[in-house]
């Protein structure tokens, strides 16, 4: 039986995000609904797997181990409420640095397709901003936005055809939870 894979972008939609990055554990808060999301899933034979940008590592802004405390606390927080959260990926690159795994490009839905060893089409990637969506078309994933974050900034924008809109993760897995 095919692995039942989920693909979270972070900031915006499992935490409130910042214009000044999100910089310490305690900047990284989690939105309503959204750990809780995450266990449901998780208990209910989802993986979830997370697919973020940080540039800010490359800014300067704070470091891996910040970053790594940050995953840990949302790690304690989902395990509190039964469920797990698979493998993270991030990009610690700058947008200047040619990396292939900054969002729009699909270099870390590829590096977690290959963790888990499942074809990327068709699976949905839940994403805030327009650089989300097209990661996930540019590998055939299903694009998925949410309108916390910069969701409702970024739905105003030309998506990508087929994307599908939610209000918030709780939304996301009550569609696949109960469909
Ligand atoms: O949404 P994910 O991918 O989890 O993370 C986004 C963050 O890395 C930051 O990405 C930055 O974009 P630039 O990297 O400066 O273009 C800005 O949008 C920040 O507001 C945001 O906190
Ligand atoms: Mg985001
Ligand atoms: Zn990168």
């Amino acid at each position: 039986m095919m692995l039942k894979l989920l693909i979270l972008d972070r900031d915006g939609v499992i935490n409130y995000d910042s214009d000044a990055y999100i910089k310490s554990v305690q900047e990284w808060i989690p939105l309503p609904g959204s750990i809780e999301a995450i266990a449901q899933l998780s208990k209910a034979g989802w993986t979830v797997a997370i697919a973020t940008n940080q540039s800010g590592i490359a800014r300067g802004y704070y470091d891996i181990a910040t970053l790594d405390a940050m995953h840990a606390r949302l790690r304690t927080l989902v395990a509190e409420q039964g469920g797990e959260v698979g493998l993270v990926v991030y990009c610690p690159h700058g947008p200047d640095e040619g990396c292939d795994c900054r969002k729009p490009k699909p270099g870390m839905l590829k590096i977690i397709a290959e963790h888990y060893k499942v074809p990327l089409a068709g699976i949905w990637f839940v994403g805030d901003s327009l650089g989300d969506l097209e990661a996930a078309k540019a590998v055939d994933s299903q694009p998925v936005l949410v309108k916390t974050g910069k969701g409702e900034k970024t739905q105003a924008k030309n998506l990508p055809v087929g994307t599908l809109i939610f209000d918030d993760l709780a939304a996301v897995a009550a569609e696949l939870i109960n469909n």
